[in-house]
């Protein structure tokens, strides 16, 4: 006989793509384009796994079968922005299914960025810009089940895959000398990332959290980026990734109330002078125009930012 047990599970459909178009009486039109992820979680479904009892299991079929009839159901602005589309799915699994204690839906939009041509956005046609990807991950629980009166719901969202490079004002200098440390120091060099960026919200009823300005706080988070990237002095006076980081989110706090703690992850991608001496030519230190990108290894700064009270 099995002796072992179910330490956690969850199951459901991945990588649902979903499409909704808002149309316009004048004409103006909208796209979401979405890949979501929905799982379900729930003591009750512990025999299905154990058991081979599938009475309870609501097939991963009927779970992608809601994300399109909610996609279609639901008041067009619950589902062209993210945060509020991926709450209303985990909303409605845990209210539809009394056994149903957790639902976890993730969204990766792809982003659709409007034409414009002599300063006028079509009303209809778009392009995609870059790789930069946005996503969201709703996570409903009932805290008294199988009554779903009382939920909370934890609420993340972030950004990946925005690609940025600087060709002076960065450095890297004064860090730890020993017989392992073979990089001189840095006063001016290129400095590229890509950009890993999510943001917890703070903890809410489903109901407060709504009414957050989600589209607000994602440009947020992303201007942030940029800006303290290019522009902010101390990125360049301090001057490493890690001061860079802390700068990037702590603008983000102090922007948005809504938002309880800010983590990155930035690798370093190293651009080195190419060292052209032996050619007779002079490309290093203050003298260098011509790089190598180096793909592997990368640096690697993380860090999880949050108000002072929220300190572990
Ligand atoms: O900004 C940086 N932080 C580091 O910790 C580090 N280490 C390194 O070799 N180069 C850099 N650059």
């Amino acid at each position: 006989m099995e002796s072992s047990i179910i330490k956690s599970q969850a199951y459901g459909k991945d990588r649902v793509r979903v499409v909704r178009v808002v149309r316009h009486a004048d004409g103006w039109q909208e796209v979401a384009d979405y890949s979501v992820c929905c799982l379900l979680s729930g003591d009750q479904f512990e025999t299905s796994y154990t058991k081979g009892d599938n009475k309870l299991v609501v097939a991963t079929d009927s779970q992608k079968n809601t994300v399109y009839y909610l996609a279609k159901t639901l008041p067009a602005e619950k589902v062209m922005v993210p945060e509020v589309f991926a709450m209303e799915i985990a909303k409605f699994m845990v209210n539809k299914y009394a056994h149903v204690t957790t639902c976890r839906v993730k969204i990766i939009t792809k982003p659709w960025e409007r034409m414009a041509f002599t300063g006028a956005g079509h009303p209809h046609a778009f392009y995609r810009e870059g790789k930069e990807t946005r996503w969201t991950e709703a996570v409903v629980t009932k805290t008294n089940p199988p009554s779903a009166i009382a939920q909370t719901i934890q609420l993340t969202s972030g950004f990946y895959d925005l690609e940025v490079l600087k060709t002076t004002n960065s450095s890297f200098t004064d860090f730890w000398r020993d017989e392992l440390a073979t990089l001189p120091d840095m006063p001016d060099r290129m400095l590229s990332t890509k950009v890993l960026c999510q943001w917890k919200f703070v903890a809410n009823t489903a109901v407060g959290l709504e009414n957050t300005p989600f589209n607000d706080i994602y440009s947020g988070a992303k201007r942030n980026t940029l800006d303290a990237f290019a522009n902010d002095p101390r990125a360049w006076v301090h001057a490493s990734v890690q001061t860079t980081l802390y700068i990037m989110a702590d603008r983000t706090l102090n922007d948005f109330a809504a938002v309880d703690d800010v983590y990155y992850a930035l690798p370093n991608i190293h651009y080195f002078p190419f060292d052209l001496s032996k050619l007779g030519l002079k490309n290093l230190a203050s003298d260098a125009e011509v790089y190598m990108p180096i793909a592997d290894p990368s640096g690697f700064i993380t860090a999880t930012i949050s108000r002072p009270a929220n300190k572990l």
